[in-house]
């Protein structure tokens, strides 16, 4: 579990991150969002204590980062993708981590065969394109079988079968018990992704929800219905007490009535139907909702 307690971190003027408490539990994957610059990556940072809080504190299953005795026995992290040694091999990169956090030296070859590098394990990493250097990354953060990982932007520049892989990868890790905390800019696939969702607007905690209440909440969800009558269905609509909006592409958007009852008006009102359907909203759309205010804060400040 990772705990944070009235996290903050000013840089001179800037606060990148303002009293953020909330925590990161085992067993499901939890998805970090928030807007271009709102303290994702600075909180990431001082989670596994590359950064000095300016107040506040960050706890790793009940302990600072610093009093971990081995820390990537504990939590295991990907930040920086290409922060590997060019010299060295994709081998020799993770034999260094191995040695220096006294983890047994036959991880390597599992963690290897894990992210499928087992046949490039000799070859350095300057050669490696963007998905193997990932997948290196992740080798690194697994290798001390860590119960806590934390991945900031995984999937970054990643053809869809890398993303696939990563997606399926954060999924077993957290239905083995571990606790996975990821940030992704791509909404569609941290919808496929996380179980719950921390949300962050210039440093500040906006939500700290499952995903599905998350859309609930912060987006709309209604009926979409298409007639060559709909002059005829908008009046049957209305009579049941439902307040049908008309679009510019001819189709009636329903907030107050749900679909099966739409379909029923429809059927006793002898009116055809060339479209009924209950429109789910997006994670996009409810992130979208949510953070306007702290993007447009920004779009404001930046003029
Ligand atoms: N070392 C630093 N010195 C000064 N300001 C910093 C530093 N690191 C981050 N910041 C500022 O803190 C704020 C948060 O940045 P951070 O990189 O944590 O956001 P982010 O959510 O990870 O953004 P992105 O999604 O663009 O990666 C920004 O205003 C950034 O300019």
């Amino acid at each position: 579990m990772i705990e944070l307690a009235g996290l903050t971190k000013r840089y001179g003027r800037t606060t990148a991150v303002q009293d953020l408490t909330f925590s990161v539990r085992p067993g499901v994957v939890t998805g970090f969002l928030g807007p271009n610059g709102s303290g994702k990556s600075t909180t990431m940072r001082m989670i596994l204590g590359l950064d000095h809080p300016s107040a506040g504190q960050v706890r790793i299953d009940g302990r600072r980062y610093h009093q971990l005795a081995d820390p990537l026995t504990h939590i295991g992290a990907l930040l920086e993708a290409k922060a590997v040694h060019p010299g060295r091999t994709a081998y020799h990169h993770l034999l260094c981590l191995a040695q220096s956090n006294d983890i047994p030296l036959r991880r390597i070859d599992d963690v290897l065969d894990l992210v499928g590098l087992a046949g490039v394990a000799k070859k350095r990493p300057k050669g490696f394109s963007l998905g193997m250097g990932q997948r290196l990354g992740i080798a690194s953060a697994l290798l001390g079988d860590p119960r806590i990982l934390m991945f900031d932007e995984p999937v970054n520049g990643l053809d869809p079968e890398g993303i696939q892989w990563i997606r399926n990868l954060m999924k077993r890790l957290a239905a083995e018990g571990r606790t996975v905390f990821v940030s992704s800019h791509l909404m569609s696939e941290m919808a496929l992704t996380a179980d719950h969702l921390i949300v962050i607007g210039q440093g500040r905690l906006l939500a700290d929800t499952s995903m599905a209440r998350f859309i609930e909440e912060n987006a709309r969800t209604f009926v979409r219905v298409r007639s060559p009558d709909h002059e005829r269905l908008r009046a049957a609509l209305e009579r049941a007490g439902g307040r049908p909006r008309q679009c510019p592409d001819g189709s009636l958007e329903i907030e107050d009535l749900p679909a099966a009852r739409v379909g029923e008006l429809a059927a006793e009102n002898d009116v055809v139907l060339h479209e009924l359907s209950h429109q789910q909203a997006s994670l996009e759309e409810a992130f979208m909702r949510l953070t306007h205010e702290s993007v447009e804060y920004h779009a404001r400040a930046g003029r």
